[in-house]
């Protein structure tokens, strides 16, 4: 058997270049949490749209705003006041209340004394003080968000500023799971002889969640060809990625690529030179893509990050792969035939990236996903790396 692996760029490359992007939907903005813009969003209007008041307090004109100023009105949030204020005049303002013509100033009443319909400013008012100016957030017809961009909470409110009801953005990807293994178990279930519970399931179907994917249905099958065939023949039917675990290695019950060759499922590439995740198979059938990742939890984990979830990403016209910094180890690793995803903490300290693994690394230990920030790359090849060796990081 050939031992040629291709290397992470490579099969990351071939992921993304057989990756089309999914049509554009317009989603009310109440339920766009997590979706990607599939356009540039515009402010329609300045914000805020009028001056107004930052503090509760009173509307002034800092140049006759000395001694005991006649308090002509009230502007209030939403009622407006229906006067300009004059030399020697003040108007009562709240927070947010539109700043009244005439004023340039407010005075909080912190520092005003009221008496017998006047009010007194305790300090001198300087000019703009306390005013929020029209446009000071956002300018009318300025871009304030871009196409690609995902729609976390401060987006959403964001675009409500910009006078947004709903936004265009790339329809969900649609996501089916499919795990193999006769010895697979639903979690909680009792385990027999040689069992063992399917983490895998929980915790692809959650990666693709966060990704903002549509989960069309998880299928768990066991090692039988033709079982494997009608899972993959039904998951193709509606999922834009489908997503495999097990049964892509070399066993006599590894029936994942058959099944799918059989099914018309154009293989791109098995094998990537990647510690954990060797196995890792991908292939088409038309615009569909479909990932054999893996069964080893944390080899699924690690190829599902590195190559399913910038699928998502770019499905979606998302930025598909996260930018590369440079850290330091913590600690000495050594370099092997393929090149390792080492799960890392992140740390700085004194403006240096510091990683440090996770514990140990081979590929059945889940306790390595927890508390791990990003991968550390090393490089395929012989002695190690030492402590303090600069290493590649992607944060996860
Ligand atoms: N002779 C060789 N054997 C193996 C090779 C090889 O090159 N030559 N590669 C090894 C590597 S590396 C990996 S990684 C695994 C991958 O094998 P499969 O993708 O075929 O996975 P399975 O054999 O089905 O399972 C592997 C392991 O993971 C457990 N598993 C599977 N599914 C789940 C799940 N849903 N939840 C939790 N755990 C799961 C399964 O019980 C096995 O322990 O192959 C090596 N072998
Ligand atoms: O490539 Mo495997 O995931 O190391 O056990």
């Amino acid at each position: 058997m050939s031992r040629v692996l291709i290397p992470i760029s490579r099969a990351r490359e071939q992921v993304l270049a057989a990756t089309v992007r999914l049509a554009a939907e317009p989603v009310p903005l109440g339920i766009a949490l997590g979706r990607v813009l599939a356009e540039d969003v515009v402010a329609a209007t300045d914000l805020p749209p009028f001056g107004n008041s930052a503090m509760d307090g009173f509307a002034v004109r800092h140049d006759a705003s000395s001694g005991a100023l006649r308090i002509v009105g009230e502007s209030r949030a939403g009622t407006p006041a229906p006067l300009a204020v004059g030399p020697y005049e003040a108007i009562r303002i709240s927070t947010g209340a539109p700043l009244p013509d005439g004023a340039d100033a407010v005075v909080p009443v912190e520092d005003a004394r009221e008496e017998d319909g006047t009010v007194t400013a305790t300090a001198a008012a300087q000019a703009g003080q306390h005013v929020r100016r029209a446009g000071d957030d956002l300018r009318a017809g300025t871009v304030v968000l871009r196409a690609g961009d995902r729609l976390g909470a401060a987006e959403l409110g964001v675009a409500v500023g910009a006078g947004a009801a709903e936004l265009l953005c790339a329809r969900r990807p649609r996501v089916a799971i499919v795990c193999t293994g006769d010895e697979l178990r639903a979690p909680g279930e009792p385990l027999g002889p040689g069992e063992i519970h399917n983490s895998n399931a929980p915790m692809l179907a959650a990666l693709a969640q966060q990704e903002g994917a549509e989960l069309l249905e998880t299928v768990v099958v066991g090692d039988d060809r033709a079982a494997t065939e009608r899972a993959f023949a039904q998951a193709l039917e509606q999922a834009d990625l489908v997503v495999a675990s097990g049964g892509v290695s070399v066993g006599p019950h590894d029936h994942v690529k058959p099944a799918l060759a059989a099914l018309g499922v154009q293989e791109s590439f098995w094998r990537v030179s990647l510690q954990p995740g060797k196995p890792t198979w991908f292939g088409t059938r038309g615009e569909r893509l479909v990932l054999g990742l893996p069964g080893n939890p944390v080899s699924s984990y690690v190829t599902f990050v590195l190559f399913a979830r910038p699928a998502l990403r770019a499905l979606q016209g998302a930025a598909a792969l996260p930018p590369r910094a440079s850290a330091r180890l913590t600690r000495s690793l050594p370099r092997r035939f393929r090149e390792q995803a080492v799960r890392v903490a992140l740390s700085e300290q004194t403006g240096t990236l510091l990683a440090t693994p996770t514990g140990p690394q081979p590929s059945h230990i889940t306790a390595s996903l927890l508390g791990a920030d990003g991968f550390a790359f090393v490089p395929p090849g012989d002695g190690e790396l030492a402590e303090g060796d600069a290493i590649e990081v992607e944060r996860i």
